[in-house]
């Protein structure tokens, strides 16, 4: 079953093209949204959250169109970006947005206000980059949403923090029904807690696989540049080459680099040598 799905979805900004963007968000899990700088992560989301309306197409969130007003209920939005709120203090905001929820979870707020060590009358426009998100994500929790949508939650993180929040995504999990998705640069954070990941780039999806499966497909290769010939290079996404080695990014069964025997060195890529080699221009 899916949460969002986006199908042929497109938008004409004024120095940018999304078209034909269609992926699929499945509940019960984490799924993590990775591309460089300026890819359309959140151009992508802002559409989702009917922030931003699209030129053609359709975007279904819980099988309703995103239009729909009612979603609101069931989808806790994280972002660091407080402004409507900049001369509130957390008391104020409260008072605002908790008669908006129905799911309000009173006891949940305050275990999370105190978890997240964040100040209940100071004003918002005096907190810190992490400080906002922080809120963001205590007001987000506190309806328990069944759908989570973060816009890089661990961007302006501590690292302290931002293994504590990986943590409590990973346990709110624990409760089967619940949906996250998350973009980041911090492609780290995804290796440790996606179950799925969307690669985004230049507007286009690159692809979108599961965890175990970009595992099982994407290495690395290592070797002499001797070995680099017009066919030897076909086989790679992404190839670096310096004086005397290259290093390529390979998709499918490492197998067929054997008869190379030492010649090559073969390693599990992470995300951020996937994101490297995929988007790189020779
Ligand atoms: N308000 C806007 N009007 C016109 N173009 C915009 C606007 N906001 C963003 N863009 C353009 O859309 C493109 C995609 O930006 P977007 O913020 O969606 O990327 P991103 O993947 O989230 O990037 P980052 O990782 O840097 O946050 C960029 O080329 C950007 O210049």
């Amino acid at each position: 079953m899916n949460t969002v799905e986006f199908k042929n979805v497109a938008k004409n900004r004024k120095d940018f093209t999304i078209q034909n963007l269609s992926f699929t968000i499945p509940t019960g899990f984490i799924t993590g949204f990775i591309g460089p700088n300026g890819s359309g992560k959140t151009t992508t989301i802002q559409m989702m959250m009917n922030l931003l309306q699209i030129d053609k197409g359709d975007i279904r969130i819980f099988g309703n169109s995103h239009k729909n007003h009612h979603n609101k209920q069931r989808i806790g939005f994280v972002y660091d970006d407080l402004y409507m709120y900049e001369d509130f203090t957390i008391a104020n905001m409260k008072a605002f947005i908790a008669p908006l929820y129905k799911t309000w979870n009173e006891n949940l707020f305050q275990r999370y206000l105190a978890q997240f060590e964040l100040p209940l009358r100071k004003k918002v426009k005096k907190f810190s980059k992490g400080m906002k998100m922080k809120t963001s994500l205590l007001f987000a929790l506190s309806h328990e949403p069944e759908f989570i949508v973060m816009d890089e939650p661990t961007s302006g993180l501590d690292p302290i923090f931002r293994r504590e929040l990986l943590d409590l995504l990973q346990d709110l999990m624990i409760n089967e029904k619940q949906t996250i998705f998350l973009s980041s640069h911090i492609t780290t954070d995804l290796d440790r807690i996606a179950d799925y990941i969307i690669f985004i780039y230049q507007g286009k999806i690159l692809f979108q696989k599961s965890m175990e499966e970009i595992k099982e497909t994407f290495h690395v290769v290592k070797g002499k540049k001797e070995l680099i010939d017009d066919d030897t290079r076909e086989l790679f996404s992404g190839l670096q080459l310096s004086n005397t080695g290259f290093q390529g990014l390979f998709e499918g069964n490492p197998a067929l680099f054997e008869p190379f025997g030492q010649d090559v060195f073969i390693e599990k890529a992470t995300l951020e040598d996937i994101m490297y080699f995929m988007t790189r221009k020779e």
